[in-house]
């Protein structure tokens, strides 16, 4: 079976953030991830880290502003020196945590719109190049339309697509089966098909995105998938617990040990 990271964006909301490493810690994880962590010095994050034994997976580039419903600045036009900027800080804040990888969010735009879709593709190569010359990864992820209408990003074969075009090999796809499933279905076979360039992986249920296990897909089936292409990285655990973190996490059990 995959190795687990809790989502500490959605899981553990019963505590404050910094309070959520010890709460995942204690639950049995030993890693995490989480969109943001932009609100608090690196250093304090990193000691909840090590203070905790738990390493962090993945977190996100900054995404403009988030409460005025920005979802990332890579494709907006004028924006081109902040996204730069945002690449430099989310780099400082990775190799203070030790994070090997960094999500780049495209932003609400359409990518029938050619210049923002240039600009896009212009930001994904100058943030590949950027986290790459430090040894990390790019990740991309298409979301559904339900989730986040106008998101640029929005179909997996057109993500699969930009990777191959752009030619870098630490640009990688961040496969959400939540969103997969919503957008498109044929997770087996998009996970089968897309797993050279699959760079992340995350879960939850469709479609209430609640716990594995609670949905219309077989998650553990997919699970055994993921082992069975040979997929040795962390499933994120991105989902919303349905009643309480500690009392949804009974999936595991159902893992085979
Ligand atoms: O699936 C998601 O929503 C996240 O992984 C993300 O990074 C954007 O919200
Ligand atoms: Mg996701």
């Amino acid at each position: 079976m995959p190795r687990f990271a809790a989502n500490l964006t959605m899981m553990f909301n019963e505590h404050a953030f910094l309070d959520r490493f010890g709460a995942a810690a204690e639950a049995g994880f030993d890693a995490v991830e989480f969109l943001f962590p932009y609100e608090f010095p690196a250093e304090v994050i990193a000691e909840k880290l090590t203070g905790n034994g738990l390493r962090a997976v993945l977190f996100n580039m900054p995404p403009g502003d988030w409460a005025r419903g920005e979802r990332g600045i890579a494709a907006l036009a004028g924006r081109e020196d902040e996204f730069r900027a945002g690449v430099e800080k989310a780099l400082v804040y990775a190799k203070t945590l030790g994070v090997p990888r960094l999500h780049l969010m495209a932003g609400i735009a359409s990518r029938a719109d050619g210049a923002a879709l240039a600009r896009y593709r212009d930001a994904l190569a100058f943030a590949a190049d950027a986290v790459g010359a430090e040894g990390l990864d790019l990740l991309i992820e298409p979301l559904n339309r339900r989730d986040m209408p106008g998101y640029l990003l929005d179909d997996f074969d057109f993500a699969a697509g930009l990777i191959e075009a752009l030619g870098r090999p630490n640009l990688k796809l961040q496969f959400d089966i939540y969103h997969r499933q919503i957008l498109h279905g044929d997770v087996l076979k998009g996970l089968e098909a897309m797993m050279p360039i699959i760079g992340h992986v995350q879960t939850a249920s469709v479609p209430l995105r609640n716990e594995p296990g609670t949905g219309e897909l077989d998650d553990f089936r997919i699970f055994a998938a993921l082992d069975a292409l040979g997929y040795g990285g962390h499933v994120g655990c991105e989902y919303r617990p349905a009643a309480g973190t500690l009392a949804g996490l009974d999936w595991r059990r159902r893992l085979p040990s």
